[in-house]
């Protein structure tokens, strides 16, 4: 079984597009629960681009689902995590300018920090995932820094599988395999949608948890919100 993770952050950029509260995001995150989605993910950047801290903040009270907060973990958002105290904490290494998340941790030559973050965490009772590529050194580099889970960056397979290659998943089954055999759980995300995530599912054992945001909320637009939760959830069984 895969949970299905809402990423609320495109609702935050409606919101602060226009200032004030419309969207709401705490609606919004208890409405997708209501709907079926098995968690609520948010990704704070440093410029509060989308969602802000005080959104994380918020939020908490109202998540009653599995609570995921995404991120570089610079001081701020160590802190943040650590008041909030989500269900888990995905480690994500973006740059402040990148547009959105656009590569996975070097596993081997952060290994060191990572090993120290993720023990402060887990120390703290939040469960642990580093975004990471589908490279079998990452995954064997991961297992080395104490995380409980990966999650799979999945923006190269979805590329891919919408040009009709569906090759492109083998990476992934392969990593998948090995972060089986090495104790890790899996998670994914990244560009996953309605058109690719019933293969992506198939060809990945023990696929704990996908997030997904961006295609979700576009698919929304012309399809409706608890509809679409539903087609994810049926392709996700
Ligand atoms: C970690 C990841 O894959 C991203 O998809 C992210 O959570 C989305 O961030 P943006 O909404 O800022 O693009
Ligand atoms: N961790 C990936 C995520 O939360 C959502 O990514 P996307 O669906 O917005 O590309």
């Amino acid at each position: 079984m895969t949970k299905l993770s809402v990423n609320i952050n495109k609702i935050a950029t409606l919101r602060n597009s226009r200032g004030g509260d419309v969207p709401n995001v705490v609606e919004f995150a208890k409405d997708v629960q209501r709907f079926g989605a098995e968690g609520v993910t948010v990704h704070p950047r440093p410029d509060e681009r989308h969602i802000r801290y005080q959104d994380a903040r918020d939020l908490k009270p109202e998540v009653y689902t599995e609570f995921n907060i995404e991120g570089n973990p610079i001081p701020s958002f160590m802190d943040l995590v650590l008041e909030v105290k989500p269900t888990q904490v995905t480690l994500v290494p973006d740059a402040e300018d990148a547009i959105t998340s656009n590569a996975g941790w070097d596993t081997i030559k952060h290994k060191d920090f990572l090993v120290d973050v993720i023990s402060e965490f887990r120390n703290n009772g939040i469960r642990t995932s580093i975004f990471v590529d589908p490279v079998l050194k990452q995954i064997e580099g991961a297992k080395e820094t104490g995380t409980d889970r990966i999650e799979l960056y999945t923006e190269s397979f979805a590329h891919q599988y919408g040009l009709g290659n569906k090759d492109g998943v083998k990476p992934y089954t392969e990593s998948a395999v090995l972060a089986n055999e090495l104790g890790l759980g899996i998670n994914a995300g990244h560009d996953l949608s309605l058109d690719n995530i019933e293969f992506f599912k198939q060809n990945i054992p023990n696929l704990l948890e996908v997030s997904i945001g961006h295609a979700l909320v576009a698919e929304s637009l012309y399809l409706g919100v608890e509809n679409v939760i539903q087609m994810y959830l049926r392709k996700l069984k």
